[in-house]
């Protein structure tokens, strides 16, 4: 994917001609207009001989002055403005498109690495610097980035930084670090929301540095400098300045914590979902929250939240987790899996009480709850925050892409249960800034992307931390929609060998309230298509998802220039900039939400109503995951995808096993494919290697509808193959 030749289709007249209204508002006069030399930018030196492939050299997108940042979403429906100049012509001003000028971060360089792996934490360890600095990755070939909308952006004009080698990565990151913002934006200011910037040259080591109202310079040298990210550190290391972005705080009043939305016409048909539960003397479910015996501040809060009847996973997680049993649980996209880990955890530490308090001064958290994105992180956050309101129970976010230090005040105040992002974690872990000791829940949600070879490593590097209960004196719990074999192995390492494995319906399958259709559609005519079917949605909540994180902005400026309201999310985003995107999208602001796969899991968005994968991913889980957006809590939901034969035939067999398992139509023309496409390992019956079944313990216990009790194991599991 990512290999579209777009310029042919992108140079139309048209497109300089749209301007998106903030600019208007900014920059109607020419002084401001196109410093930068469009021409300079597709010299051999740049461009590597690549820019065929970017149509935005060619078309003025993003080149020179950055439209900041700012959503593309902004870029409005109505809003058709005379020519002046293309999407972001001109100077390398407003770096992340605030509209007062506000200045932030400052990932400036002109270069960019892209990458088709759009994850956390674990890639951010390589954000601070090297992917955006100067520099270009041979594979994209990319003489310069997409319309960066500033930030980042490829063509900043007075200082893009071009360079064919990383060496210029390093210069550029030279460059930040020594004084950039210190030194050469002396006392930026502009109103409200904390996000001036002030010169603070001099300051700390010297190098420079910036702050806003809520921020503090932190410096990449010296005895105080952070952990390098190549050590877990995520805020870089000795180059580059450090993050700074400290998000707001969710709103504190008892109405917006409890907010959620309805639960749909399909919600009761979840008690015919057949449940499987393996492994020894697992115990009875339980079929009322009336059974889980909760305290009666947990009883409120569940009230509250709107929750009157437990899904199938919480009927059966809960009394489990009540047992203390490990679990690893595996049920469909929007069922629940957040609180049936969530409430017998509170349960627990009501009944047990907590040690750690604002008062101590190392903060020992009870439980750990990971998760691979920091949306998602944040997310479980406000919902631990829910259901424990109105107890002595804290809990407490932390993740990348967010000041360190407003992380660590954080756990200061008092941490009961935290949340975290898994490079963060590790960053607090290594600074000592939280006891290890005091863990008897460790929750790993998305569980087998935290078990990949993405984040598996840090994970094992948190289990062996020094004071970190082992597993036989904690209690692991893993949630996921999906869980491939190989990971169910590697998952052995963090459970005790007897723990106990729930399946809601087929591991790793689609939910069935989500109608799915799949269209043939090849690379050059997927904007046509696309547009076609997102005027035909309207107004509707759509995602969509494509593999690449230049493509994301490519797109989300596609429609915006045909004027449908659209803004992005993906991991070269500033997190402030991802929160916003989120935001204008759950609040309606910009009805489409153009997404990479780090918005595929866990998001709980109310009303999305369409998913379109504009490309499919290169997994069949991943699929899931991302159509999962839609579709939750027993409401319906859409989910269209291109299937490009150029690209797309290795997930014919895999996805016709999911469309025919989740009851859908499968089109002649996929089964063809699948039929005629070999993919080793697959095999339609057990899906092979592809994903799992079943435990891969092989021994069933049973195989209930969600309504009524389990049954022991008719078969003992070979647990001893598990340590
Ligand atoms: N028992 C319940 N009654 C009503 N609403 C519920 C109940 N359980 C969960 N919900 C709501 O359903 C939505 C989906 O829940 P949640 O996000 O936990 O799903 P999930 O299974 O973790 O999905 P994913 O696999 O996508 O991460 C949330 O809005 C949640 O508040």
């Amino acid at each position: 994917m990512g290999d579209e030749d777009w310029e042919a289709e992108i140079i139309k007249p048209h497109v300089s001609s749209y301007v998106p209204v903030f600019e208007k508002d900014k920059y109607s006069s020419g002084a401001n207009g196109d410093t930068f030399n469009r021409t300079s930018v597709s010299s051999p030196e740049m461009d590597n001989g690549s820019s065929r492939k970017d149509p935005f050299l060619r078309t003025g997108f993003g080149s020179g002055r950055s439209l900041g940042n700012r959503d593309v979403g902004e870029f409005s429906k109505r809003e058709t403005i005379p020519t002046m100049g293309s999407f972001g012509s001109g100077k390398g001003f407003g770096n992340r498109g605030f509209p007062n000028n506000k200045f932030e971060e400052g990932d400036s360089s002109g270069f960019w690495k892209e990458s088709n792996n759009d994850c956390e934490d674990n890639q951010t360890w390589n954000r601070g610097f090297s992917k955006r600095g100067g520099f270009q990755d041979g594979n994209e070939s990319e003489a310069s980035g997409p319309p960066r909308r500033g930030g980042r952006g490829s063509f900043r004009g007075c200082r893009g930084g071009f360079g064919g080698s990383e060496n210029n990565d390093q210069d550029e990151g030279t460059q930040r670090a020594s004084g950039l913002f210190g030194s050469r934006r002396p006392a930026l200011s502009g109103a409200g929301n904390g996000d001036t910037f002030q010169s603070r040259s001099g300051s700390g080591s010297g190098r420079g540095g910036y702050k806003g109202l809520n921020e503090e310079v932190i410096t990449g040298t010296g005895k105080n400098s952070w952990k390098s990210e190549a050590e877990g550190g995520e805020s870089g290391d000795v180059q580059g300045p450090k993050v700074t972005y400290i998000p707001p705080p969710p709103p504190e009043d008892e109405d917006s914590i409890f907010a959620h939305y309805q639960t749909g016409i399909n919600f009761d048909k979840y008690d015919t979902i057949l449940v499987e539960v393996s492994g020894h003397e697992a115990p009875q479910a339980i079929l009322t929250f009336e059974e889980a015996n909760l305290c009666q501040t947990l009883s409120n809060n569940i009230a509250k939240a709107g929750y009157t009847k437990l899904t199938p996973v919480q009927k059966y997680s809960i009394p489990i987790i009540l047992a203390g049993r490990d679990l690893m649980a595996c049920a469909q996209t929007g069922s629940g899996k957040t609180a049936a880990f969530l409430l017998p955890i509170l349960a627990h530490l009501m009944r047990d009480g907590i040690t750690a308090s604002r008062f101590k001064e190392l903060q020992e958290p009870e439980c750990i709850i990971v998760a691979p994105t920091r949306e998602l992180i944040n997310q479980i956050y406000l919902e631990a925050r829910k259901f424990s309101f109105g107890t002595c129970i804290r809990a407490v976010v932390i993740y990348g892409g967010t000041q360190l230090g407003h992380s660590i005040r954080q756990i200061v105040q008092g941490c009961n249960i935290l949340c975290a992002t898994p490079g963060r974690l590790m960053d607090i872990i290594g600074k000592e800034k939280i006891g290890l000791k005091q863990v008897k829940y460790l929750v790993l949600d998305e569980a087998d992307r935290m078990l990949d070879m993405g984040f598996g490593p840090e994970m094992k590097k948190l289990i062996s931390c020094p004071g970190m209960p082992s597993k036989e004196q904690r209690q692991t719990l893993l949630f996921s929609a999906t869980f491939p074999e190989e990971i169910q192995r590697l998952a052995g390492e963090f459970l005790k060998s007897n723990y106990l494995f729930v399946a809601v319906g087929q591991v790793g399958g689609a939910c069935r309230d989500v109608q799915q259709s799949i269209l043939q559609v090849g690379q050059y005519s997927k904007r046509e298509k696309l547009v076609e079917i997102l005027r035909n949605i309207g107004d509707e909540r759509t995602m969509v998802f494509v593999e690449t994180k230049k493509k994301a902005d490519f797109i989300a400026t596609f429609l915006c220039q045909e004027k449908i309201s659209t803004t992005s999310i993906h991991g070269d985003r500033e997190q402030r900039e991802r929160e916003q995107a989120l935001g204008d999208f759950r609040y309606g602001k910009c009805p489409v939400l153009v997404a990479t796969s780090v918005a595929a899991r866990g998001l709980d968005i109310e009303n999305v109503q369409h998913v379109i994968n504009f490309d499919l991913p290169s997994t069949i889980d991943e699929y899931v995951h991302r159509i999962g957006r839609t579709g939750r809590c027993g409401n319906t939901g859409r989910a269209i995808s291109f299937f490009d034969p150029e690209s797309d035939n290795h997930l014919a067999q895999p996805l016709v096993k999911v469309l025919s398992d989740a009851q859908q139509d499968v089109p002649a023309w996929l089964e063809e494919i699948a039929f005629s496409t070999y993919v080793p390992g697959f095999s339609g019956s057990t899906r092979g290697n592809v994903f799992a079944s079943v435990d891969t313990r092989k021994g069933k216990s049973t195989l209930n509808t969600a309504g009524f009790s389990s049954l022991q194991a008719a078969n003992p599991v070979d647990n001893d193959s598990w340590d």
